[in-house]
C-alpha cells in the first residue's frame, strides 16, 4: 500500500450530507481511495507529500448525461437557432448520417478526444449515450466502442425514428434485436419522450422491454414542452429522468413522492427518480431553465450534467453548468457543486463509489486554480481547472 499526502489546500468541499468545508486542509490517500481528509496541521505522515500550492479541492465531477459518439458538424443549425429558429429533434438525423459514415477508428479516437477534453475540465465519471446510430448495427457498434471509454454507457435507439420506417415498428426492433444486440456493452437504457421523438405508449414499450432485460432506466423528458416523460420515469423506477424544463405541479409531486424513503441526512433508504438539469442545454436552445431551485424545495435529488452533444450542448463544461445553475437557477454554491459530483453519482448508482470526499470513496479529486470553489460562479467562464486526480492517480496537470 501507497499512501500520498495532498497538502497546502485552502479549502476542501467534500459534497458529503451536511455540505462540509475543510479550511487549510490535507487529504490522503492509500493507493485510489480516501484513507483521511482533515487540518493540514493535523495530517498523517505519508510516502509521498504533495503541495497542492494554496488551491481548493472538490470531488472530480460526475457527468451524468452525455452524447458523445458522434461524427460531423451541426453548427449551421446553431447559428439558425440563434436567428429564431426552434430546436426540433429532426436534427439527430444529421448525425447520424455523418456517424454512421465513420470508421470505428475515427469514432474511438473522436470519442476519446472528447473524454479527455471532460477530465481535462474536472470530470472524472463520465456516461455517455448510443443514439446516433438507430439501426441495428450501428448501435451496436456505438455501444461497443462507448464502452472501451466512458465509465457507464446508455442505451439511447429511441433517439429518433429514422427517415423511412414506421414508428411502431421502429420501436419493435428497438425492444427486440436492436436491445440484444447492445446488451453486453450497456448498463441504463433511455428513451426520448417527446413529441416528434417518442409517445408514451412507445415510451413504456421501450422502459418495460429495458426493464426486463435487466437494464437501468433513464428518460429524456419534458424538454420541449409539458408530456408525460417525468410521470413515467417515477412510475417505472428510473434512476433519472433529465431535462426537465416543463414541469407542472403533478410531475414536481410525483419525483418528491419517489423520495420519500430516502434520508437525506444520512444518504440511506431508497433511491428514487434523480431530476437531471441541463443548463447549458437549456441556454444553447433557448428554452427555459430547469426548476432546479423549485424541485430541491420540493424534496427532490437533483443533477446537473453537460448533455455534451452536437446539437442541444455542445459543451463538456460542468464549470459552466455550475455557474450557470448558481447565476441562473439560484442554487447555492454548494448546491451546485454538490448536483454535479453527489448529484450525477446517484443518477448512475455509483454514489458508494464516486461524488463526494469521504474516506473509503474512490480519490477522484480536482483542484482548482482558485482559493475557494466559490470561485466557480464568482469568476465565471473563467478556466479554474487544475490538477486532477483520478483513482489517486494525477492524471492532468503537474503538481
Ligand atoms: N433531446 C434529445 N437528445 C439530445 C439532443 C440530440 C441532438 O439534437 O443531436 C439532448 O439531450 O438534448
Ligand atoms: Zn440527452
Amino acid at each position: 500500500m501507497t499512501t500520498t499526502l495532498i497538502t497546502n489546500l485552502t479549502e476542501v468541499f467534500t459534497a458529503d450530507a451536511a455540505h462540509t468545508v475543510i479550511k487549510d486542509a490535507a487529504i490522503l490517500l492509500e493507493d485510489e481511495k480516501i484513507a483521511w481528509i482533515g487540518s493540514a496541521a493535523q495530517a498523517p505522515a505519508a510516502d509521498t507529500v504533495i503541495d497542492a500550492g494554496y488551491r481548493a479541492a472538490l470531488p472530480g465531477w460526475v457527468d451524468s448525461h452525455s452524447h458523445l459518439v458522434f461524427a460531423g458538424d451541426r453548427s449551421a443549425e446553431f447559428v439558425a437557432r440563434m436567428a429564431g429558429q426552434d430546436y426540433a429533434a429532426g436534427g439527430i438525423a444529421v448525425t447520424t448520417a455523418a456517424t454512421r459514415a465513420t470508421s470505428d477508428y475515427d469514432l474511438t479516437r473522436l470519442l476519446m478526444g472528447r473524454a479527455a477534453e471532460a477530465l481535462a475540465g474536472g470530470t472524472t465519471y463520465l456516461e455517455t449515450k448510443t443514439g446516433y446510430g438507430l439501426d441495428v448495427e450501428e448501435e451496436a457498434r456505438h455501444a461497443r466502442i462507448a464502452s472501451t471509454v466512458v465509465d457507464k454507457v446508455t442505451f439511447l435507439g429511441a433517439h429518433l425514428v429514422p427517415a423511412g420506417m414506421d414508428a411502431q415498428e421502429y420501436t419493435d426492433l428497438v425492444c427486440g434485436e436492436m436491445l440484444e444486440r447492445v446488451r453486453p456493452y450497456v448498463q441504463f437504457a433511455d428513451v426520448f419522450c417527446e413529441r416528434g421523438a417518442f409517445n408514451e405508449a412507445q415510451s413504456r414499450q421501450v422502459l418495460a422491454a429495458a426493464h426486463q432485460a435487466g437494464l437501468g432506466l433513464r428518460v429524456h423528458g419534458n424538454q420541449l414542452g409539458p408530456g408525460p416523460g417525468t410521470q413515467l420515469a417515477v412510475e417505472f423506477g428510473a434512476a433519472s429522468v433529465d431535462h426537465v424544463n416543463y414541469l407542472d405541479d403533478a410531475d414536481v409531486t410525483a419525483l418528491a413522492g419517489s423520495w420519500e424513503s430516502w434520508d437525506p441526512a444520512t444518504r440511506t433508504g431508497a433511491a428514487g427518480t434523480v431530476a437531471t438539469c441541463l443548463p447549458a442545454c437549456d441556454l444553447s436552445t433557448r428554452q427555459p431553465l430547469a426548476p432546479g431551485r423549485e424541485l430541491i424545495d420540493a424534496g427532490v435529488q437533483i443533477a446537473l450534467a453537460s448533455n455534451c452533444n452536437p446539437g442541444t450542448s455542445y459543451t463538456s463544461s460542468m464549470a459552466f453548468c455550475v455557474a450557470t445553475a448558481v447565476l441562473q437557477m439560484r442554487l447555492t454554491i454548494e448546491e451546485a457543486i454538490t448536483a454535479a459530483t453527489y448529484g450525477g453519482a446517484l443518477a448512475l448508482g455509483v454514489q458508494d463509489l464516486v461524488g463526494s470526499l469521504e474516506v473509503g470513496k474512490r480519490a477522484d479529486i480536482q483542484l482548482l486554480n482558485a482559493p475557494a470553489v466559490a470561485h466557480l460562479a464568482y469568476r465565471p467562464g473563467m478556466n479554474l481547472s487544475g490538477p486532477v486526480f483520478r483513482a489517486g492517480a494525477l492524471v492532468v496537470g503537474k503538481l
